[in-house]
C-alpha cells in the first residue's frame, strides 16, 4: 500500500487567501471526492500538489519520502519526475490534429497501450483526430491514457465535464478497475457521480478540507441548496 499525506497547505493570490491548513491522506485502494464551490482553489490544490503550481507553505509527503510544494528552482523537477502523481487537468490538453491512434504511443507502450486500444469505444474512434471527437470521446481518451500510466496517486480534475452518460458510466467503470493498484482523487460539479464512485468524501470551505459521510453536508457546507 502507498500512502499520500499532505498537509498545512497555504495559498494566497495576492491579498486573498484562497487555500489555509490543507490537510488530506489518500492510500492506495481507494477513491477520494473533492467537492467544493467555483473559485475554493480545488484546481489549485491539484496544481501544488502535482508541481505545477507552488504554495507558500505545506508538506506533500509519498510514502517515506517527502517534496516540495513551495518555490525552488526543483520543485516542480521533483514532483514530475518522481513519477509518484499523475494529474488529469480540467481542461483538454491533447493536439487537435493528431490522430487518437497516434496519440496514444506518445503516452503508453506495451501491454498499457493496448488496453487503451482495446478499451470499449476505443476502436471507433481511433482513426479520428482529437478535434473532432465528441467531448465525451474526448475526455475519455483523456482518463485513460493519464490513468494507464504507471503513478500509484492519481488528480483527476473534472473528469466528468459536459460528458454524455455513456462516457461517464465507461469513465466510472475504468476508475473502479483502477482502484486496485491506485489512489484516486477526483473532483467534479457533476456531484452526484464523484459521490457515487468515491469511498470516503472531503468538502474544501474557507480554505480548508473537512471530511464528510452524509450529502446533506454539502448543503451545510454551503454547496448545495437542496439534494435532488
Ligand atoms: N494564477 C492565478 N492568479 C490569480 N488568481 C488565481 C490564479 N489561479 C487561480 N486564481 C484564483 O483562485 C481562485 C480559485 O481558483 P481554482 O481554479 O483553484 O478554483 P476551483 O475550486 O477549481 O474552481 P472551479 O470549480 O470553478 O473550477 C479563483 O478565484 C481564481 O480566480
Amino acid at each position: 500500500m502507498a500512502l499520500l499525506k499532505v498537509s498545512s497547505i497555504q495559498k494566497s493570490f495576492g491579498a486573498k487567501s484562497l487555500l489555509n491548513e490543507v490537510d488530506f491522506e489518500l492510500q492506495t485502494g481507494e477513491i477520494l471526492g473533492v467537492f467544493g464551490r467555483n473559485g475554493s482553489g480545488k484546481s489549485t490544490l491539484l496544481k501544488i500538489l502535482f508541481g505545477t503550481q507552488t504554495a507558500e507553505a505545506g508538506v506533500l509527503k509519498v510514502n517515506e519520502r517527502y517534496y516540495p510544494v513551495r518555490k525552488t528552482i526543483w520543485h516542480k523537477s521533483r514532483i514530475i519526475e518522481s513519477q509518484q502523481i499523475g494529474y488529469l487537468p480540467q481542461f483538454s490538453f491533447l493536439p487537435q490534429r493528431v490522430k487518437v491512434w497516434d496519440i496514444i504511443p506518445q503516452y503508453l507502450k506495451g501491454q498499457e497501450q493496448d488496453l487503451v486500444f482495446q478499451a470499449p469505444r476505443m476502436p471507433k474512434i481511433a482513426g479520428s483526430k482529437v478535434g473532432e471527437l465528441s467531448m465525451g470521446e474526448r475526455r475519455y481518451l483523456e482518463v485513460l491514457l493519464i490513468g494507464n500510466l504507471d503513478h500509484p496517486f492519481l488528480l483527476l480534475d473534472e473528469p466528468f465535464s459536459m460528458v454524455e452518460p455513456l462516457f461517464k458510466d465507461l469513465i466510472h467503470e475504468f476508475l473502479i478497475s483502477l482502484k486496485t493498484k491506485k489512489g484516486i482523487l477526483v473532483t467534479d460539479h457533476y456531484y452526484q457521480d464523484v459521490w457515487q464512485l468515491s469511498d470516503r468524501k472531503m468538502v474544501l470551505t474557507s480554505g480548508k478540507l473537512t471530511s464528510i459521510t452524509q450529502p446533506e453536508e454539502l448543503i451545510q457546507a454551503g454547496y448545495l441548496r437542496s439534494i435532488y
